[in-house]
């Protein structure tokens, strides 16, 4: 997981026309944190009146996903949701809203949600990769001049969540 994280940093830095190094060193360098979670979504008799993750967007910088072959997982794309298929031995990314800021909305941190089956168990295992709480968050001092201001105010990562967990605005 750390390498395909190293290696997605360094592509995602690249698309910002940056050195490849730039977005690790502003996540904390060697001490980007990985945090896993497991989802499970039991059958449900009528999943057309059930969500199993309501709609979001993940507050880290990226999110690597994995699931078992039943299908959920969608998207808010041109007005819609649009259902990711499923693939099998591959990884979803995601943007997170961390990578939002640090690009300054160069990358957009995607609304998503997950549906509950009727006949299978779903189970997805997401690994967000984050900056520790004390790094400060905010976009690229490469990125930003006078013809593109700073869209995103700077702060700790642990202010980010605690701001998330509370609804408090950023
Ligand atoms: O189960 C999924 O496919 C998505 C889960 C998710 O969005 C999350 O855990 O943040
Ligand atoms: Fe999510």
């Amino acid at each position: 997981m750390l390498r395909v994280t190293d290696k997605l940093l360094e592509v995602l830095s690249e698309g910002l026309g940056l050195d490849r190094k730039v977005l690790k060193s502003h996540m904390g360098d060697g001490a980007v944190e990985l945090e896993m979670k497991i989802n499970m979504y039991p059958p449900c008799p009528q999943p057309q009146l059930a969500l199993g993750v309501e709609p979001h967007t993940d507050m880290s910088a990226l999110t690597l996903l994995v699931s078992n072959d039943v299908r959920g997982l969608q998207l808010w794309k041109d007005d819609n949701w649009v259902a990711v298929n499923y693939l099998p031995n591959a990884v979803f990314v995601n943007i997170g809203d961390q990578m939002e800021v640090l690009s300054n909305g160069k990358y957009k941190s995607v609304l998503h949600r997950s549906l509950v089956n009727k006949e299978r168990l779903r189970i997805s295992w997401a690994v967000f990769i984050a900056p520790p709480h004390e790094a400060v968050i905010g976009p690229l001092p490469e990125l930003v001049d006078e013809q593109n201001p700073a869209k995103y105010s700077t702060k700790t990562y642990g202010e980010y969540r605690h701001r998330k967990f509370n609804k408090i605005p950023q």
